[in-house]
Order: structure tokens, then C-alpha cells, then sequence
């Protein structure tokens, strides 16, 4: 047993409970009408508990845990990683939405920087677990506010929802832009320059 981890501000979250999920998918595919016994569907209780598993595996992470390497550079000025593919799970429907994320900051003073991959990092560890893209993009700005220190950060995801694409008012191709920008880059030049970073092809 693993120990749980508390997020910040939130409830404490228990170990991954494979057996549930897969019960749980059973009793879905019966209530949808269909045999769970039959030969092609009685792996996939079990095969669909993993991938939630997968998919959901960011409730057991903390963003300490990935912005752990931190270097001393001294560069003071912006670091932007742009088109980070991402995948999360809207709360709303459990349906997947995807697209890409765009992560920059402006160091510390202190010049402490972090490893490029850990941007990514940073954002899969919010991106795993049920979420709206509002939350997702202030958690990943907020978090190199408070662990990075950093001077200023600016985040912006832009995301296709699979629950607006393939049912209710089924329109693929929509994408979803939301922007979080905190510190120095709430300046208009400084985000602006981020923005024109960003937004170039
Ligand atoms: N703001 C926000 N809304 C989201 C996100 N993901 C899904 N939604 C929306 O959540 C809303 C849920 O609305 P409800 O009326 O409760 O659910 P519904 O009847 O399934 O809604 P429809 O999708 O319009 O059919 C929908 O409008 C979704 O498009 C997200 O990340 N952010
Ligand atoms: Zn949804």
C-alpha cells in the first residue's frame, strides 16, 4: 500500500481500488444492455480499470514530485515551452480532451530554473486526474508561482473536448483556448511578447 498523497487543499486520495473499476465496468456494460460473460468483452473490465488507472494517475502525484531538479543558471529572462501534447479527462462526462499546452516562465532572482521536461511533467501531473481546462491552467501556473518562485508564469492550453465533439451538441474540431498569467508577465509588454512566442507558427 502506497502512502495516500494530499493535494493542496484537497482531499486526501487513496490507493487506485482496480478491483472497483473493474466491477464497476462490468455493472456499466450490463446496463447498457450488453453480455459482459461473452468471449470479446470479458477482458475489458479489467483492461478499462487500467487505463483509468493510466489516466487517472496524476490524483497520486504532487507537482513537488516533478519540479524536483532545479539549476542555478542565472538566466533571468523568459523560458517558454510550447505545443506540449495533452490528455486529460473532463469531470463532467469522463470523456477524454486533448490538445497542446504552452508553459513559460520568468525565473527567480535567484536565477533557479528548471529542467525543460519538467515543464511537461508539470502539466501531466494536473492533466491525470478528472478536470475542467480552467483548473487545469491555473493549477500548472500556480504551481511554478509557488515552487519555482518564479517571477511570472503564463499558461495556455488549447484543447478539442471529446464530450462536445462525439455527443450532446457534437461539433468536432471546436477547440477550447484558456490563459492563466500570473506575476510579471500580467505586464502588457512582457505578455504580449509571450503571446506573439506562442501564438507563432
Ligand atoms: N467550463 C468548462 N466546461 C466544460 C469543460 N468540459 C466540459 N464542459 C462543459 O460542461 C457542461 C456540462 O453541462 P450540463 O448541462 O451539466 O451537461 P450536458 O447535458 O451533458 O451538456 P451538453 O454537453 O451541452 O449536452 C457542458 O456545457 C460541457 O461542454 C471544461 O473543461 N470547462
Ligand atoms: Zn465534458
Amino acid at each position: 500500500m502506497t502512502d495516500p498523497v494530499t493535494l493542496d487543499g484537497e482531499a486526501t486520495i487513496g490507493e487506485f481500488d482496480e478491483k472497483r473499476a473493474e466491477n464497476a465496468v462490468r455493472e456499466l456494460l450490463i446496463a447498457v444492455g450488453e453480455d459482459p460473460d461473452r468471449e470479446g468483452l470479458r477482458a475489458t473490465p479489467g483492461r478499462v480499470a487500467r487505463a483509468y488507472r493510466e489516466l487517472l494517475a496524476g490524483l497520486r502525484q504532487k507537482p513537488e514530485d516533478v519540479l524536483t531538479t532545479t539549476f542555478d543558471l542565472g538566466h533571468d529572462e523568459m523560458v517558454l515551452v510550447k505545443d506540449i501534447a495533452i490528455v486529460s479527462m473532463c469531470e463532467h462526462h469522463l470523456l477524454p480532451f486533448h490538445g497542446v499546452a504552452h508553459i513559460g516562465y520568468i525565473p527567480a532572482e535567484s536565477g533557479k530554473i528548471t529542467g525543460l521536461s519538467k515543464l511537461a511533467r508539470l502539466v501531466e501531473v494536473f492533466a491525470r486526474r478528472p478536470q475542467v481546462q480552467e483548473r487545469l491552467t491555473t493549477q500548472v501556473a500556480d504551481s511554478l508561482m509557488r515552487i519555482l518562485e518564479a517571477r511570472g508564469a503564463i499558461v495556455v492550453i488549447e484543447a478539442e473536448h471529446m464530450c462536445m465533439s462525439v455527443r450532446g451538441i457534437r461539433k468536432p474540431g471546436a477547440k477550447t483556448l484558456t490563459s492563466a498569467v500570473r506575476g510579471q508577465l500580467r505586464d502588457s509588454t512582457t505578455r504580449a511578447e509571450a503571446m506573439s512566442l506562442i501564438m507563432a507558427r
